[in-house]
């Protein structure tokens, strides 16, 4: 028996993040504890170490990030060389993370604590990566990580040259708790997939984003944003989704493969939208999706997924609407490396088998005689 799509096929144990009956939890730790109380840092190292960081721990780990943060020249060198007016910052996050691995020495050593340092490095640059290209492309420099702020704040600041205000960093910093880990989501598959050919961690990572980058996982959270800006008004809102049923399209945003009753991440997403739309005084962006949550909800018994409401903060933030799932990557990054070292300690070569359903034995025609 097949299963389209993998279907409620467990594919592999794991000690990361689990879903049960629609709750998501850390190492245990429920995602509404780590959203309110928790900082990035201390959710990464929760993922890696399956453990929280004491004071003195997560002092150090931070450090460790701050100091790997800045890029190397050939990485920059390598974003101002493309069409920059029409490649997507995805497909750039992608290529120059493959670039980056060029420039690890350490790329293909393989044991546990060389790994461990790669990490560290990929967690710590993926965000300058994001916001280089994102100046690069406007005609700005990019601008160095700061080491005293916080990896959400410094996400902001590489992006906006500006230290970002308290609202915006808690904003960043919740947005990235909650899109950390998620259980064996595409990515994070195709990342497992990937190393467990014993590849290295920039090949699975490199895997990784390219899955996330497609419109039915990661990249709907963009795609949220260009509806709501095609609706225009919360009045249109109705009417648009329901032509949009009619004509069998899918609304972003909206459904899941694993939550019946709801994604727990969403409401967090949501307080925030309203909140920041409130503050932006643009309060119609957080109205609509309200309007279209509930429609969908009452007419296709779909809920809100976590790319609903990110999408009106990320917008509610300033922040270019084609950047939103690179920002997904930089929170995620962390989820897929817990992923590979968790692959690594205890591998098997992933390989599914397929039925068959093309043609039966067919006999070899001669080219000329086809
Ligand atoms: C971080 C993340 O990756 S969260 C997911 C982000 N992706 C999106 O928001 C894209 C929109 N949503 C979807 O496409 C889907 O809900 C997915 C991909 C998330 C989950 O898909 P699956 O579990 O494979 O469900 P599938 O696509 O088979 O849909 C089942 C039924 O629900 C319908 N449906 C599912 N999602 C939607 C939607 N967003 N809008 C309208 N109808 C939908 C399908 O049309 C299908 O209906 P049918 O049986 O009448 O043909
Ligand atoms: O788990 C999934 O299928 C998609 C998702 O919500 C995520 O990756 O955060």
């Amino acid at each position: 028996m097949t299963s389209k799509g993998l279907e409620g096929v467990v594919a592999t144990q794991s000690s990361i993040s689990s879903i049960i009956d629609d709750q998501l939890t850390y190492v245990g730790y429920k995602i509404d504890d780590l959203a309110e109380n928790s900082s990035f840092e201390e959710v990464v190292y929760l993922l890696w170490n399956l453990k929280l960081p004491t004071k003195a721990e997560l002092d150090e780990f931070k450090d460790d990030l701050a100091v790997n943060m800045n890029i190397p020249d050939a990485v920059i060198d390598h974003l101002h060389s493309y069409d920059l007016s029409s490649v997507h910052p995805m497909a750039a996050l992608r290529s120059a993370v493959s670039i980056l691995g060029l420039y690890d020495e350490e790329a293909d050593v393989m044991d546990e604590a060389a790994n461990k340092r790669k990490a560290i490095r990929l967690q710590a640059k993926i965000a300058t990566i994001v916001a280089a290209f994102a100046r690069i492309r406007n005609g700005q420099e990019p601008v160095k990580p700061k080491k005293d702020l916080s990896f959400a704040a410094n996400f902001l600041y590489m992006l906006n040259g500006e230290d970002p205000k308290d609202v915006e960093e808690e904003a960043i910093n919740k947005a990235l708790i909650l899109h950390a880990d998620h259980e064996l989501n595409a990515s994070t598959f195709t990342a497992r997939v990937c190393v467990a050919t014993l590849s290295d961690i920039y090949s699975g990572i490199t895997a990784a984003i390219g899955a996330l980058k497609g419109p039915l996982h990661g990249g709907a959270n963009e795609r949220v944003m260009k509806m709501l800006t095609e609706i225009g008004e919360e009045e249109n809102a109705i009417p648009y989704i329901k032509e949009k049923i009619a004509n069998k399209e899918k609304i972003m945003g909206m459904g899941h493969r694993v939550y019946e009753n709801g994604d727990p991440r969403a409401k967090h997403l949501r307080r925030m939208s309203k909140e920041l739309t409130k503050i932006t005084g643009q309060p119609k962006w957080y109205n609509m999706s309200v309007k279209i949550e509930d429609y969908i909800k009452e007419e296709k018994g779909l809920p809100a997924n976590v790319d609903f409401y990110s999408a009106s903060v990320y917008h509610s933030l300033g922040i270019d609407h084609d950047l939103f799932t690179p920002i997904f990557a930089i929170s995620r990054v962390s989820g897929w490396l817990a992923h590979i070292l968790e692959q690594y300690d205890n591998n098997r070569l992933i390989r599914p088998r397929a039925e068959y359903v093309g043609p039966n034995t067919q006999e070899y025609v001669a080219i000329e005689n086809r």
